[in-house]
């Protein structure tokens, strides 16, 4: 089975997703950004149609391995048509409760991978500026794709829930696509919950959500 396919999935794509995944949840469980079995992770490994690997749910994200993942569809739900290729590999079956949101975000942005934890400043920033965070004049915003001076930029917030539809349709409402020359904003804020940023790959997700978390320590250390 190691040669097979589906849909742009193979053993080796998936050998390297569950390993990347598992490295990165490692470093913001060594942050104290995923206490527990709380956040998770996903790279998209398809596009037509779309398939995501996430992180399996419920387990402790500091102790993850490369088995620890899920293939799942464009509404986060367990892909039943990599089954083959994911038994063979001894992968999870029951995905992050939050892969759908994984999946929306995959699907709006064409994110090549997507980042959720539970850090502080995010949440304290969510509630205080729960219309969204404006931040302008900040030399980090140029990490997040913007200007450091003169651009007003607003990192969206939205209320919590569980039903990732939901949270989906609420993340298209208040997502900006890039357009005119200005970059989308690559982080979300779910209200009194977490953070989730994404980007071209794994290493770019992981800079925009450490970037983003400093700006909004900055943000609120200093109004
Ligand atoms: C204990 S945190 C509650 C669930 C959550 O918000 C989270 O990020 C982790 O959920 P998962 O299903 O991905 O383990
Ligand atoms: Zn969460």
């Amino acid at each position: 089975m190691s040669g097979a396919s589906t849909h742009g999935v193979s053993a080796g794509s998936l050998r390297a997703a569950g390993a990347a995944l598992a490295a990165e949840s490692a470093r913001f469980a060594g942050l104290g950004w995923m206490p527990g079995t709380a956040g998770n992770l996903s790279v998209t490994l398809d596009r037509d149609p779309l398939r995501l690997a996430v992180t399996a749910s419920g387990l402790d994200k500091g102790e993850l391995t490369a088995s620890d993942i899920v293939v799942v569809d464009e509404h986060g739900d367990w892909a039943a048509d990599s089954s083959a290729l994911t038994s063979s590999l001894g992968l999870a079956r029951k995905p992050s409760a939050e892969a759908g949101l994984h999946a929306r975000i995959a699907a709006v942005t064409g994110a090549g991978a997507g980042i959720h934890v539970h850090a502080l400043a995010a949440v304290r920033a969510g509630h205080r500026w729960p219309e969204g965070v404006e931040l302008e004049d900040l030399e980090m915003l140029k990490g997040i794709g913007h200007s450091a001076h003169g651009e007003r930029v607003i990192i969206p917030v939205v209320q919590n829930h569980q039903d990732m539809g939901v949270l989906g349709d609420d993340f298209e409402r208040v997502y900006r696509r890039p357009a005119d020359g200005v970059a989308e904003v690559p982080a979300l804020i779910v209200a009194s919950h977490g953070i989730y940023a994404w980007g071209a790959d794994l290493r770019q997700a992981r800079w925009h959500l450490e970037l983003t978390e400093a700006l909004l320590q900055i943000a609120l250390a200093t109004r």
